[in-house]
């Protein structure tokens, strides 16, 4: 067997933090697996650290399904996006072991491809509809087949989603909580105007997205849903909150407009009744927050049968061992619906070199046993941690919002 004999969690910030975890076993095999939560990351490093990794020395690096269920039973505290992260790491990091041993590339042990590549979508961002839509064409010149489209509200002094660069976004981008402004209205008139202004400039070939960011209720998202009907989008992503999953049923009532969430889920239980009363179209629920390939293999298994497809979150903060894990779940699940990629700074590739692709809108894992991801470990220690917290939301009156 191979035996576990190290593991080791490294926190690098190549421009923004990443907590990798990294084990080692008997023969010389090592795996990789992401453990970034964006604004919490040192937590998740503690919780391995301190708490996981002494119970990994000794265990078979082949018992993947053992070793989740020892993590999560065992732990007694179940879920959170902490446990879930960490438990997500050593998941990815003991697939990447297997394919390794196997000399086979984590697709092929997942049931081999489903698909010849994986469609992405990239982001379009300005702050007036005009600069959007610039920025998605020239996406679409790129060869995506997919952008999401998000732009700055008109007498709002800040907009969730829209960047300081075109193409590389980073919420996180203060070492204290930036405090943003908030106005529903607005943001209810301004939105079918970009969707009208982008279906003239980019045609009809080409999927539009949108992200809410949880910022409406059911029934604003419902008119929403409603207004943006004629323009077709691909789906509304994180129309309302959804601790309560019920709340979506609200919005099912009133718009065919397909709906996306979970980029913050960390279980099945966050999504179960989302999917069996299918209120919603896309799960968006990745590999690091919801416990890993096996743990999201359950996920997509249950959507499948109520005609749910993936849609798996891909946003910079989830670093390249967690989007090569993505790639190889999404190649080979039976009911993929689109992956999320907002590009990685040169600084962070090099920092974790890939074998994964890009070309013509679409993403491949590359065929290298394993993820086919690593860790310049001398690199990543030139870039100390650097604290960076999302941001929150106010309304324009005061009150605390949602971000
Ligand atoms: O859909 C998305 O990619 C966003 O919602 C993210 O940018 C999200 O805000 C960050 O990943 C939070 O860490
Ligand atoms: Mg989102």
């Amino acid at each position: 067997m191979p035996k576990i004999t190290g593991a080791k969690v490294i926190v690098t910030c190549p421009g923004r933090n990443f907590v990798t975890l990294k084990i080692e076993t008997e023969e010389g095999v090592y795996g990789l697996g992401d453990a970034t939560l964006n604004g919490r990351e040192l937590s998740v490093a503690s919780y391995l650290q301190d708490h996981v990794i002494p119970c990994l020395i000794g265990r078979d690096a082949h018992q993947i399904e053992d070793i989740w269920q020892y993590l999560y039973k065992g732990a007694y505290w179940r879920r959170g996006p902490v446990t879930m992260s960490a438990i997500a790491a050593v998941d990815t990091a003991l697939w990447d072991i297997k394919g390794k041993i196997a000399g086979l590339p984590v697709y092929q042990l997942l049931g081999g491809a489903s698909r010849e590549s994986v469609m992405v979508y990239g982001h379009a961002n300005g702050t007036t509809i005009e600069d959007t839509v610039k920025v998605a064409l020239e996406y679409q010149a790129q060869g995506y087949k997919a952008i999401r489209i998000q732009c700055g509200v008109p007498g709002m002094a800040s907009t969730y989603g829209v960047s300081k660069d075109k193409y590389f976004y980073e919420p996180a981008d203060a070492d204290l909580p930036t405090e943003n402004v908030w106005n529903t209205s607005k943001y209810l008139r301004i939105v079918p105007e970009l969707f009208k202004a982008a279906r003239e400039a980019l045609g009809w070939d080409v999927h539009l997205l949108h992200d809410i960011h949880h910022r409406l209720t059911p029934i604003e998202a419902g008119r929403l849903g409603k207004d943006l009907e004629q323009y077709r989008p691909f789906w509304l992503e994180d129309a309302t909150p959804a601790e309560n999953q019920d709340a979506f049923k609200l919005i099912r009532q009133h718009t065919t407009t397909p709906l996306a969430v979970g980029e913050i889920f960390n279980s099945i239980h966050d999504c179960r009744e989302l999917i069996q009363n299918q209120l919603i179209d896309y799960i968006r629920a990745t590999v690091v927050h919801a416990g890993g390939i096996s743990h999201l293999r359950k996920i997509a298994n249950l959507a499948d049968l109520y005609q749910v497809r993936t849609g798996c979150h891909g946003a910079t903060d989830l670093s390249p061992v967690c989007m090569a894990a993505a790639l190889h779940f999404d190649l080979s699940v039976p009911n993929f619906g689109v992956q999320e990629y907002m590009r990685h700074t040169p600084e962070t590739d090099a920092v974790f070199p890939h074998a994964y692709t890009f070309e013509n809108g679409a993403m491949h894992p590359g065929d290298k046993p394993g993820l086919g991801v690593d860790i310049d470990e001398e690199l990543a220690a030139k870039y100390e941690y650097n604290r960076a917290f999302l941001p929150v939301n106010r309304l324009e009156d005061g009150t605390m919002f949602n971000w």
